[in-house]
């Protein structure tokens, strides 16, 4: 079953066409990483599907309603974003900023502070809840926000969709596959469909169930990762011919 839909979406700034994908659709409990290289349209797609961009023409639907048709306390319930970098205007402490997420949710207090205590055990951030925000490594300021995206998604009364820009870019290497196991629990036991842009094609590889390659605001190649990500399709849009390697758990990797 489809979750969100895409149909002749397309956005111009500048009178240039930064984004034209005629059809695209996300299938429910799907883990699809979004790749192409710089410049390609990623973060603006994604900016789009959140509805922090309106496109220029076309139409999105999710859950098979128009997103703009959307209550937006209701759409903050089931659509969220983890966006490339979050800045926080005021002294909050960690935990603050995680209970941000409860703001669409009608909850008492004690209920929303064990959500947000889970949360940041689940991302790692628990030992940093009374530490201001603002102190924080890039890479802690990353995880206490998909905790807030996290609270924010736990009310849902249909599959949430989770946007996530770049989660793994300022993660050490355990936290990125910490990360994206979370995000695999959220997805088998908790209903998740997840659309991530990724840079790391190796990480794509390994957890993305589905990939979507732009190139030039165009989708160009939509399928399975392994089936996609030949050393072909990775000179051709990213100009550079990796070496694909089979590791003994059949995963692969492109070195
Ligand atoms: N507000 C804007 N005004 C003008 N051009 C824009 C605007 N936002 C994005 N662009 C252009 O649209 C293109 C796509 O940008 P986008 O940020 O979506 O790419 P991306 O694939 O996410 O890139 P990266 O991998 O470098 O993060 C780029 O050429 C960018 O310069």
């Amino acid at each position: 079953m489809s979750i969100l839909t895409l149909n002749d979406v397309s956005l111009h700034r500048n009178g240039r066409c930064i984004l034209d994908v005629r059809e695209a659709v996300l299938t429910q409990g799907d883990t699809v990483a979004v790749l192409g290289p710089n410049g390609a349209g990623k973060s603006s797609l994604l900016k789009i599907i959140s509805g922090e961009t309106v496109p220029t023409a076309g139409q999105i639907c999710f859950h098979g309603k128009p997103l703009t048709a959307w209550n937006r306390l209701e759409r903050a319930r089931h659509l969220g974003v983890l966006p490339q970098s979050s800045q926080v205007g005021f002294p909050f402490t960690a935990e603050e900023v995680v209970a941000i997420g409860a703001i669409p949710l009608s909850m008492r207090k004690r209920q929303i502070a064990q959500l947000v205590r889970r949360a940041m055990h689940d991302t790692d951030v628990g030992h940093l809840a009374e530490q201001p925000y603002t102190r924080l490594s890039g890479g802690e300021k990353q995880r206490v926000q998909l905790a807030r995206v996290l609270v924010q998604l736990s009310q849902a009364e249909r599959p949430p969709l989770l946007l996530l820009d770049e989660p793994t870019s300022a993660q050490d290497l355990g936290h990125q596959h910490l990360l994206m196991q979370t995000l695999n629990d959220l997805r088998v036991h908790r209903d998740f469909t997840l659309l991530a842009v990724l840079h790391d094609l190796n990480l794509a590889c390994r957890y993305g169930q589905g990939v979507w390659v732009l190139n030039h605001g165009h989708l160009q190649q939509v399928g399975a990762a392994d089936a996609v990500l030949t050393p072909e399709t990775v000179e051709q849009y990213w100009h550079y011919r990796p070496e694909k390697v089979t590791t003994r758990q059949h995963h692969f990797a492109l070195l």
